[in-house]
């Protein structure tokens, strides 16, 4: 096995960023998408409650449950070979109590094979952090904007606080983060963040100097209609291949040219 095929363990987050070696991660919600990714050397990849936006069709992360996460991380963590595999802790599922997120976060690597929980939020979720953490759970934390926040922020919007965020992130390595998802804040607050804590940062719409990047892979490959959020950039656009290919499907079978002989049995 070469150097680089290993899978990714928690230990090269840190060994990365003291390389200044960046962090590729996108999210996954399926085994085959998962096989693609990780066969292409993604180093991480993100079973995200984005579960719900992406795959599910909904405004909002906030309806995703803590069985629907298990059932797509089951999948995705089967089928990475080498990428480091880290499953959402859904919303209501670690905020009622310490007690209630390690169990949550303990379903995860009880019934899956991922190697740690991301949780969101900063000072107000550090002792939750801190209590996975102690059941030895390894936790990414995910600061700035938080969608499971939508209806107190009251959108989706990028969060311009800096003393705050920078108190978060400060909490959350204290806590005990191994890693630091800096999602929607303006690019000189995540350098900032990211010069200053001892863990890797990893951004989405965070700017160019965090020490990884994150995207949604329906984003990312143009699978979803609309939301085009500037910090999501397009690598192809599915959407319209898979939409080309189905009318071609329909026009074949309408016109008798699907199936011919040779794809028929006698
Ligand atoms: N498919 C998908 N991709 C995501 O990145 C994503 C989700 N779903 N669901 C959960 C959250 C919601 N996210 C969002 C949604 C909208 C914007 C947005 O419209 N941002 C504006 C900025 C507005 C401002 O200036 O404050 C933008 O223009 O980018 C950003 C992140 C990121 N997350
Ligand atoms: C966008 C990433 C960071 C996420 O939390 C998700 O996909 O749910
Ligand atoms: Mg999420």
């Amino acid at each position: 096995m070469a150097i680089d095929d290993r899978p990714v363990t928690i230990l090269d987050f840190d060994a990365w960023k003291k390389q200044s070696r960046k962090i590729s991660v996108l999210t996954a919600y399926d085994y085959a998408t998962a096989r693609w990714l990780d066969a292409a050397g993604i180093d991480c990849l993100l079973v995200g409650d984005s579960l719900g936006t992406a795959v599910q069709g909904r405004e909002t992360t906030l309806g995703v449950t803590l069985d629907q996460i298990v059932y797509h991380a089951e999948m995705v963590a089967r089928a990475a070979k080498r990428a480091f595999v880290v499953a959402d802790l859904p919303f209501l599922s670690y905020q009622a109590s310490r007690s209630q997120a390690i169990r949550s976060a303990g379903r995860i690597l009880k019934e899956t094979r991922c190697q740690a929980v991301k949780l969101e939020g900063g000072r107000r979720t550090a002792a939750a952090i801190r209590a996975v953490v102690d059941a030895e759970i390894p936790v990414m934390a995910h600061v700035g904007l938080t969608p499971q926040s939508v209806r107190k922020l009251g959108g989706y919007k990028v969060q311009r606080q800096a003393d705050a965020i920078r108190a978060d992130a400060q909490a959350v390595v204290e806590a005990g983060a191994f890693a630091i998802v800096l999602e929607c804040v303006p690019a000189a607050i995540a350098a900032t963040i990211t010069a200053e804590v001892p863990v890797p940062t990893i951004g989405i719409g965070a700017g160019v100097d965090c020490d990884g990047q994150v995207l949604v892979v329906h984003d990312m490959l143009g699978l979803i209609e609309g939301f085009r959020p500037r910090f999501a950039r397009r690598y192809a656009e599915i959407g319209e291949a898979v939409q080309q290919a189905t009318a071609r499907y329909i026009a074949d079978v309408r016109s008798g040219e699907f199936p011919v002989e040779a794809e028929s049995f006698r």
